[in-house]
């Protein structure tokens, strides 16, 4: 079951970034009080990561209860571990360091890194892939993901997953994705079966760049162009946007 698209605008991107992290972590508190774990999906990108730094600085973020939060990624640049352009580097930075001592190291769960051991994306997609199924529940796949947060480029791709690149047709959990238009050419990504599963998808964009592909997605464009598109949550999917990146969509930049 998928949901239909709500839309919320905000005036501008730091905005944007205040209002998500504040919506996250609501969110996380709120679910707490029905269920755990949660599991959450973090994004890399400018707005995903602005978003954490912003729940970073919240006092918000004392009200989670971080021993039962399990973190995972919607994609990865396959780098060696520590490097600048991962997304799980720079979430650390963010936000997961000045988590420490409240979130357990072993409930934060990267996409292995490039390592002598780790060669390809396609290894360190199967590895990511098995450590997804170890928090699976019943035959699923994957965890039974509370919010799962997308950042979107001008492109109208997500994770890792590209206008017209094989991998938007991959089954399974995690594809291993080689030839980013987006540097770094080596990735990893949970598929659109993944995504799906969320109880949750929220897509944060900002910047006038995004307009179009912003405008498509809202259109229900086919994935294969914009990719984005496909990007659907079992409960909610909602797109969390500033004025420029929604200048584009019927409507325009007013809050849906
Ligand atoms: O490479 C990536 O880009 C997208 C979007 O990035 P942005 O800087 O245009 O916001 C991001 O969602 C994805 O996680 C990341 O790997």
């Amino acid at each position: 079951m998928t949901t239909p698209r709500e839309v919320v605008v905000h005036p501008d991107a730091e905005v944007l970034a205040q209002a998500t992290a504040a919506r996250l972590l609501v969110a996380l508190v709120d679910a707490q009080s029905h269920r755990a774990p949660l599991h959450v999906v973090l994004t890399g990108g400018t707005v995903g990561i602005r978003t954490l730094a912003a729940a970073a600085s919240s006092p918000v973020r004392d009200a989670v209860d971080w021993s039962q939060v399990h973190v995972w990624w919607g994609d990865e640049r396959f780098l060696p571990e520590g490097d600048g352009d991962r997304n799980e580097t720079q979430a650390r930075d963010a936000l997961l360091t000045a988590l420490a001592d409240a979130l357990p190291a072993e409930n934060v769960h990267a996409v292995p890194a490039l390592d002598t051991l780790v060669t390809t994306p396609e290894a360190a997609a199967e590895a990511y892939a098995t450590e997804l199924a170890r928090f699976a529940s019943d035959h699923a796949d994957v965890p039974a993901f509370d919010v799962l947060l997308l950042g979107m480029g001008p492109d109208g791709h997500v994770a890792s997953l590209f206008p017209g690149h094989p991998a938007l047709g991959a089954r399974g959990a995690t594809t291993g994705v080689h030839g980013s238009p987006k540097p770094p050419p080596l990735r990893v990504s949970l598929t659109f079966d993944a995504i799906r599963t969320a109880r949750q998808v929220w897509v944060v964009a900002a910047g006038s760049e995004k307009a179009d592909a912003v405008a498509s997605a809202l259109a229900s464009a086919p994935v294969e162009t914009t990719p984005a598109a496909g990007a659907l949550g079992t409960e909610r999917t909602l797109w969390l946007v500033d004025a420029a990146a929604a200048a584009g969509r019927p409507g325009g930049a007013t809050t849906a």
